[in-house]
C-alpha cells in the first residue's frame, strides 16, 4: 500500500519536529524553513506500507482554487492537523483547516478522508491553554482521530498519530500504486541533516 500524507498547521506547532521524529526517531531540537515531501517505507501488521509525507506551511488562502492548499487537497490520502496545546490560535486554525479539508475533499471523492488531530508539545503541560477535551471534541464532531503528542519527548507518541492514520485509511480504497506527481521535492532525511550541517558551518 501507497499513502500520501500530508502534515499541516500553524508557524511552530511542531509539524517538521514530528515528521523528523517520525523518520528518523530523533529531535533534532531546530528544523528551519522545510519544505519538502518524504518517502518512506513501514512494515504494519506484516505488510509493508510505503508513506509520502508532505511536510507543508500552513496558508491562508484556503478559499482559492488552485492554490498550494488546493494542490495539497487532491494530493493527499489522509491528513495530519498538528497545533500546538500551548497555542490557542493554532488550534483554531485547525478548527478552521478540517472544515475546510473536509468541504474540498469529501466534495472531490465523495468519501471520508482520514483526519488524525495532533495537539503537540505534550510535555509544555505547565504552558497548556488547549485542553484535551477541547482537541477531543473538534475529533468527535469532525469525525477525525484525536491525539496528543510531544515530537520532543517521545518516538511513539508520535508513531501512534501515523499508525492510527494508515489504520483508517486501509479501510479506503489505497490499493492502487499512485506515482508520485510532484517529481524534483521528494528528499530523503540525509538531505536535512546535511542542510544543517551547512547551516551550521
Ligand atoms: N517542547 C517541545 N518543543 C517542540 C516540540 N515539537 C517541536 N518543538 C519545537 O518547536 C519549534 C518549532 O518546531 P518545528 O518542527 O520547526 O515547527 P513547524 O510547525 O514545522 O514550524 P514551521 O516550519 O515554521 O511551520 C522548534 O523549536 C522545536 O524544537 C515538542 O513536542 N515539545
Amino acid at each position: 500500500m501507497e499513502a500520501n500524507i500530508v502534515v499541516i498547521g500553524t508557524e511552530s506547532v511542531g509539524k517538521s519536529a514530528m515528521t523528523v521524529r517520525l523518520l528518523t526517531r530523533k529531535f533534532i531540537g531546530e528544523y528551519g524553513d522545510i519544505e519538502s515531501i518524504y518517502s518512506q517505507s513501514f512494515i504494519v501488521d506484516g505488510r509493508e506500507v510505503t508513506l509520502n509525507i508532505w511536510d507543508s506551511p500552513y496558508s491562508q488562502k484556503l478559499s482559492v482554487e488552485a492554490s498550494p492548499f488546493h494542490k495539497k487537497v487532491q494530493w493527499a490520502d489522509g491528513f495530519v492537523l498538528v497545533y500546538s496545546i500551548c497555542d490557542r490560535a493554532s488550534f483554531n486554525a485547525v478548527s478552521r483547516l478540517v472544515q475546510r479539508i473536509k468541504s474540498t475533499k469529501d466534495s472531490l471523492n465523495g468519501d471520508k478522508v482520514p483526519i488524525a488531530i495532533v495537539g503537540n508539545k505534550r510535555d509544555l503541560h505547565h504552558r497548556r491553554t488547549v485542553l484535551s477535551e477541547e482537541g477531543r471534541m473538534l475529533a468527535l464532531n469532525t469525525d477525525s482521530l484525536f491525539f496528543e503528542a510531544s515530537a520532543a519527548e517521545n518516538y511513539h507518541s508520535v508513531l501512534s498519530v501515523f499508525n492510527g492514520l494508515v489504520d483508517r485509511m486501509k479501510d479506503g480504497k489505497l490499493t492502487t500504486r499512485r506515482p508520485l506527481r510532484l517529481k524534483g521535492i521528494v528528499k530523503t532525511m540525509s538531505a536535512v541533516f546535511a542542510r544543517r550541517r551547512t547551516d551550521s558551518l
